[in-house]
């Protein structure tokens, strides 16, 4: 089987890649399809643009919305976040959080994967927590507010750590897997050898 991921950003489809490297017989294929990202929340937005791809391709899709909450600034840029990170960037956020400490640096991330068939759409949500680190630190490795993020747990940004290690937690992470929990029940209702497609033996019903 395989699925489209509509994306203007081959960040997303290297790291999904990375996180259903376990799924055999589903495979993610790249579709650089734009689709109008309505001003509303990752839910509406990733319910829309699902929709509207698969209606022009008529093929599974997911197209993914991520976004970026600050809590002392009340969740800015989360919806904006594209819009800042072209603008304002890593560095105007650090300003902006110049006189804040601790506690109250406290930001997380947030996907919401949405996936279209000829049955319709459904949404995969995963956050991660953490806190905005006091500067940009990066080894080179994520993009975008990776460099500023320091995942509950870790000392390090996800700017710093491999993309294989980002994505055995990240916010996408957490998402793919509850679309794979989706895509397993799918599988097995759907085949007739009721074969899961999964490497994991224990989850084999042959
Ligand atoms: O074509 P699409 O899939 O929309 O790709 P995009 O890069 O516009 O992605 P989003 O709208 O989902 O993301 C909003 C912003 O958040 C950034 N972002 C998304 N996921 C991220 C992650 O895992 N780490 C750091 N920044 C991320 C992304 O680069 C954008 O600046
Ligand atoms: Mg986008």
């Amino acid at each position: 089987m395989k699925i489209y991921f509509a994306t203007g950003n081959p960040n997303k489809i290297k790291e999904a890649n990375i996180i259903l490297k376990d799924l055999k017989n589903i495979s993610v294929e790249h579709l650089k399809c734009p689709y109008p990202e309505i001003q509303g929340t990752l839910e509406e937005v990733s319910e829309f643009g699902a929709k509207y791809v698969y209606e022009k391709i008529k093929k599974p899709i997911i197209v993914e919305d991520s976004g970026f909450f600050i809590g002392a600034l009340n969740g800015f840029p989360g919806t904006y976040s594209k819009y800042v990170q072209e603008t304002l960037g890593n560095e105007g956020i650090l300003k902006l959080l110049e006189d804040i400490e601790g506690e109250n640096r406290k930001a997380y991330f947030k996907t919401v994967i949405g996936y279209c068939d000829e049955n319709g759409v459904k949404l995969f949500k995963g956050v991660i927590e953490g806190k905005v680190a006091h500067e940009i630190r990066s080894k080179g490795y994520g993009f975008a507010y990776d460099s500023i993020f320091i995942p509950d747990g870790e000392d390090r940004t996800f700017a710093e750590m491999k993309t294989e290690e980002k994505s055995e937690i990240s916010h996408r992470k957490r998402a793919f897997e509850e679309f794979k929990k989706f895509l397993y029940n799918k599988i097995i209702k759907t085949n007739d050898r009721g074969y899961y497609g999964i490497q994991n033996t224990s989850n084999r019903i042959h």
